[in-house]
């Protein structure tokens, strides 16, 4: 779940987008890059592995001059963690365009087949790079050096007819500006803002969540909506227009269960406000099917079920404890690559406050349980601390299909809902019983802010893609191909390759 923005201005944009990155670090940890466009029509390039604190210095920083630039936190969902694969990317025809990546695609090896035909040559595994040569070469049909609003448009509206899977991307083209869009279905999140300067000059924003506009003082403007493209010129003036035939809204639920912030506002829905209703649908489930169970105590997994575990125990009248302490210095774990790194990090983030373990009965509630990496050791974290019995309540239903849109969900099999009833997965964490919230509750807690939005993606509750291509072949080819892959992140040395060859 990569966090992309773009911002077209009238003063430097650096320091800007880096702190906008900053601010979207919880949707990727793996890579970060920038890319601005300065006052001779170059593009500077700084990208490599590591958090945004690393991987830009002062010297990084003066080089990424410009009044345009854009802006990636990666995730990785196709290709490896190299540093080759990091955004945002770059081609030299038929203009010099970079672009940034949000989602993932579905029809990757159709693509490739394609741009191939058409002598473009593809040099990573990753499917953004695709995604940039299939805009690349739609621009390429318009033969006018300067292209039109309408051209940009219709080549926007000619990739959602070649591409499939979820994609908000924003990119920027040499002596034309900057253009952002979200795919037909809106999967995943994008939004855009404005700031007005003193001399009357708007300055214009676009991000995966409002909380990167509220940083940096822009003010919200909107959503972009499904299949919506929008164009800043470089001369700073902005057009919007729907390119896809059909839109249709279909949001992943997940990120308002786990990847966003609290305080963004996603399709207008307050993902805060979301997460207290998914406490309160689970704490009434709670209620009605665990009356023999007496519970002392309801304690978080921080971070990001602090909120529904509250809502959880005002509902179920009983006390709310920080019963573990979070180690600030260690990010997400769900988003580090590999299974092993994560095990480890769980321990080095969290550790229990034994005096609000020993001798209780505690309810210990996380957001979701994925692979169990968290659950598995947080139960045995509480019981060695000293709890009597140790209850757990999931606030996401049980998580058994892979996901294809932009969450490191490749196979099935690292999944422990898949093929494991309630029971077993109880049995799995070590838990003395074990609660999921029902889809149906989790869609409602959602919906409430926006009723307009008639289906979410579900697909890792429920198995129905919204993009309706993908099929039990295309989710087998990604087990095989993804299964248990734990890429290798770059050496240093090869990442100081690529900066030389990127950077001025
Ligand atoms: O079952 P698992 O595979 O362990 O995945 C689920 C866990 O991972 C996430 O936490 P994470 O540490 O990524 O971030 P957080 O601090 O925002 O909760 C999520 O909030 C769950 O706690
Ligand atoms: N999580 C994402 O949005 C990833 C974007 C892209 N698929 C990549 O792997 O770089
Ligand atoms: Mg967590």
């Amino acid at each position: 779940m990569c966090g992309i923005v773009g911002i077209s201005g009238f003063t430097p944009v650096n320091q800007l987008i880096y702190d906008a990155l900053t601010v979207l670090q919880h949707r990727g940890q793996d890579a970060a890059g920038i890319a601005t466009i300065d006052a001779e029509g170059q593009f500077r390039l700084r990208k490599a592995n590591g958090l945004v604190k690393e991987v830009f210095d002062t010297r990084h920083m003066l080089r990424l001059q410009g009044n345009i630039g854009i802006g990636h936190v990666r995730y990785p969902t196709a290709g490896s963690s190299n540093v080759s694969e990091a955004q945002p990317l770059y081609v030299n025809s038929p203009f010099g365009i970079t672009l940034a990546h949000n989602g993932n695609l579905t029809n990757s090896a159709q693509l490739k087949k394609e741009l191939i035909q058409i002598r473009r040559h593809i040099n990573t595994h990753s499917d953004s790079e695709l995604l940039l040569n299939v805009f690349a070469s739609e621009l390429d049909r318009f033969k006018d050096f300067r292209l039109t609003k309408n051209d940009i448009f219709s080549a926007i509206a000619q990739m959602h007819k070649r591409i499939r899977g979820a994609y908000a991307c924003v990119a920027m083209i040499i002596n034309h500006g900057m253009v952002a869009f979200r795919d037909p279905n809106g999967i995943r999140p994008l939004v855009i803002g404005k700031r007005v300067l003193a001399c009357d000059k708007n300055e214009y924003m676009v991000a995966s969540e409002s909380i990167a506009l509220d940083t940096l003082g822009f003010e919200f403007l909107r959503d972009v909506t499904p299949g919506e493209a929008v164009y800043v010129t470089e001369e700073g003036e902005l057009f919007t227009q729907q390119c896809a035939e059909n839109p249709e809204y279909h949001p992943c639920i997940f990120e308002y269960v786990y990847f966003a912030r609290p305080d963004s506002f996603i399709d207008k829905i307050s993902v805060y406000n979301a997460r207290v209703r998914m406490g309160q649908k689970l704490g009434e489930k709670i209620a009605r099917q665990w009356q023999h169970l007496k519970i002392d105590v309801v304690i978080p997994i921080p971070e990001t079920s602090c909120d529904i575990a509250l809502e959880i125990a005002r509902i179920l009248h009983l006390p709310y404890r920080q019963g573990f302490v979070k180690n600030r210095y260690v990010g997400r774990t769900f988003i580090m690559p590999g299974q092993q790194e994560r095990r480890k990090s769980v321990r080095r983030k969290l550790n229990a406050n034994k005096a609000e373990f020993r001798d209780k009965n505690v309810l210990l509630v996380d957001d979701s349980i994925v692979r169990g990496t968290t659950s598995e050791q947080i139960v045995a974290i509480a019981r060695g601390a000293g709890a009597k019995q140790v209850y757990f309540a999931s606030a996401a239903p049980e998580i058994s299909f892979q996901n294809v849109y932009g969450i490191d969900m490749p196979s099935v099999n690292e999944l422990v809902a898949h093929g494991r009833s309630v029971n077993e997965i109880q049995e799995y964490i070590g838990a003395d019983a074990l609660i999921f919230q029902n889809l149906e509750d989790l869609i409602a807690a959602v919906r409430v802010d926006n009723p307009e939005i008639t289906e979410f993606d579900c697909a890792v509750f429920n198995g129905h893609y919204v993009t309706k291509d993908v099929d039990q072949n295309y989710l087998t080819h990604l087990n095989a191909i993804r299964s248990g892959q734990n890429p290798s992140t770059s050496s240093s040395s090869e990442s100081e390759h690529l900066e030389i060859y990127n950077e001025k």
